[in-house]
């Protein structure tokens, strides 16, 4: 007999983390390093990855990485092979600021749409950061997995904090709101995301060949946050702003055509989401999101309702 202790069933630790949209993004003229200074507001919204981690691992490759996909998602579009998934970066930067390889199997479930300005990725990289924390034990600081978050993209901070919360730097200095008028407001958002992806350094680079002028510091305005603090639905609608929206629809004219259709199904207000090419429209509340939702599924194939803010990455028991 084997006087190895028995082993109880294989751990595995599930991590929820959201999509974002940008509810204001200003963008300034590229910095040295090419990267563009931002002073944005963040929503995470309903609209959710979650990521399992489970001890595994083969010995070429420490963190294999599978799929599944919703029906709306490009699963094509996600890189799986070893070192190309945004999860596999953070399992190694991860590793690296504990001195070791962390080993693991990581599962995706994915409902975020890909290359979407939603953030998909990021809140990926951010739920892999919390699972391997906590399947590994590793009790890493907060302050460690804000640092490990930043080099691995610039909304990946956010993804952790979630919540209403302001983005300065390349976006991934992140400061959540407190003011309880902000914390507790409830947005009522439908979500229109787009066939085909768009890159985000793409539209980076076709913003700084449309906007030469751009802002030197962006910053965002005070009359954003009385709209948020109001939690008046029309007011927010006012003050939408998205600097990369005129370079989004410039690369993808057929998004003004969407925009157009969720204004005339009675959104409030229609924006581009980050860097595109989903459209996200602010509706009065739960009743009228779903009512504009069922106008725009008569047009669009995928239309969904989500409500914001949500928490970032979290902890969550499969059942
Ligand atoms: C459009 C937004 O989603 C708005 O929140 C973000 O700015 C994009 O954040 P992200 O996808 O996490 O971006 P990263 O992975 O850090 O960078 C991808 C590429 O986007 C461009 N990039 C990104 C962020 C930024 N502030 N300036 C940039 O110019 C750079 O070309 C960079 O190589
Ligand atoms: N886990 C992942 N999920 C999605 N894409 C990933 C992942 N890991 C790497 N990628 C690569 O990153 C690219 C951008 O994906 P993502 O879905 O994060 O875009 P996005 O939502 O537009 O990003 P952002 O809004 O942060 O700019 C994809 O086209 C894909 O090649």
């Amino acid at each position: 007999m084997s006087s190895r202790r028995a082993v109880g069933p294989a751990q595995a630790v599930t991590v929820r983390a959201p999509a974002k949209i940008n509810v204001y993004l200003s963008v300034g003229t590229p910095r040295a390093d090419g990267f563009h200074p931002l002073a944005t507001v963040y929503q995470a919204i309903g609209l959710y990855d979650d990521v399992t981690a489970r001890p595994g691992g083969s010995g070429t490759v420490p963190v294999r990485v599978k799929l599944a996909a919703a029906d709306h998602v490009d699963a094509d579009a996600v890189p799986l092979a070893p070192g190309t998934n945004l999860v596999h970066r953070a399992a190694e930067l991860l590793g690296a600021h504990h001195g070791r390889r962390l080993r693991s199997d990581i599962s995706i479930s994915k409902a975020i749409p890909v290359a979407g300005g939603l953030a998909g990725g990021s809140a990926d990289a951010a739920a892999a950061l919390v699972a391997l924390d906590r399947l590994h034990d590793l009790q890493t600081t907060d302050e460690a997995l804000l640092a490990i978050a930043a080099e691995l993209g610039s909304d990946v901070p956010f993804s952790l904090v979630g919540g209403t919360a302001q983005g300065v730097g390349r976006g991934e200095q992140v400061t959540a709101y407190v003011d309880p008028a902000i914390v507790e407001a409830a947005w009522w958002w439908v979500v229109v995301p787009s066939a085909t992806g768009l890159a985000t350094p793409q539209v980076y680079a076709h913003f700084d060949r449309m906007r030469p002028d751009a802002h030197e510091a962006p910053v965002v305005p005070d009359r954003v946050l009385a709209a948020l603090a109001s939690q008046d639905p029309t007011s927010l609608a006012a003050v939408l702003h998205n600097d990369l929206q005129a370079v989004a629809l410039d690369l993808r004219p057929d998004l003004v055509d969407v925009l157009a259709d969720g204004e005339e199904a009675g959104a409030l207000r229609g924006i581009v989401s980050g860097s595109g090419p989903t459209c996200v429209f602010l509706c009065e509340d739960a009743d009228h999101a779903r009512e504009v939702a069922g106008r725009l599924q008569e047009q669009h194939p995928v239309v969904l309702v989500a409500t914001g803010p949500v928490a970032g990455a979290h902890r969550v028991e499969y059942v």
